[in-house]
């Protein structure tokens, strides 16, 4: 039985973590094909009622006064070519108009991406995210699961065995598009979001 004094704290449920204090939390990504909006959505889950997701294909006003205000920003692309998807740069080129006066500074960032291979060369968009949200002063969070083969009873957390952020690979049942483990992954991911971002909040500036 799992001691409570060392419970993960990314174990939380979102009804457990404190509705009143619920972090902002503003998830944009762009979605070819529906597999990076189903891990974002996962991932809004797992962070909470605080969170919201912004398809930045359709972004509106609203929705940049919402990452203008956010607490944390989650940038999520799908691997095309190796790197982040044209569209998902464009949204954050478009961004960047925050850089020089460091609107985004101090906000918690994290960043996830899909694609087909297990490899797939993610972990190059996860770097081009994670850089951007540096260059932006922004405080990159990456994942603190570990699964199988370490963990034998936790089969399906992070198989991708990658801690810069969330790497999923796009299923092969259309009916599903991301496998349930990696949804799962997204989950509590989310939930480490949240807590990382109430722990930043907590800090005197
Ligand atoms: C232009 C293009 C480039 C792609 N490049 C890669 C790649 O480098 N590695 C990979 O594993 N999959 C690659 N894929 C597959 C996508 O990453 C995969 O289909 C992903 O699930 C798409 O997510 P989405 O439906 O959210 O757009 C590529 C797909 C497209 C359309």
């Amino acid at each position: 039985m799992e001691d409570q004094a060392h419970a993960n704290p990314y174990d939380m449920k979102p009804q457990d973590q404190g509705a009143d204090h619920a972090p902002e939390i503003a998830i944009p990504y762009f979605s070819g094909n529906g597999h990076t909006r189903a891990v974002a959505k996962a991932i809004s889950e797992g962070a909470g009622i605080g969170a919201r997701t912004i398809d930045v294909e359709h972004i509106t006003d609203q929705d940049w006064a919402i990452l203008d205000a956010a607490e944390a920003v989650v940038f999520g692309s799908p691997t095309y070519m190796g790197s982040s998807a044209a569209r998902f740069d464009q949204f954050l080129e478009e961004a960047a108009d925050r850089w020089l006066d460091l609107a985004w500074a101090d906000k918690i960032a994290a960043g996830f991406t899909v694609a087909t291979f297990p490899s797939g060369d993610k972990l190059s968009t996860l770097q081009r995210l994670a850089i951007y949200a540096a260059q932006m002063g922004m405080i990159w969070v990456g994942q603190a699961e570990v699964g199988a083969p370490v963990h034998p009873d936790r089969p399906g957390v992070n198989t991708a065995g990658c801690w810069l952020g969330l790497a999923a690979t796009s299923s092969r049942d259309k009916t599903q598009l991301v496998d349930t483990d990696d949804l799962e992954t997204a989950r509590r991911f989310g939930a480490r979001i949240a807590t990382a971002t109430r722990r930043w909040r907590q800090l005197p500036s």
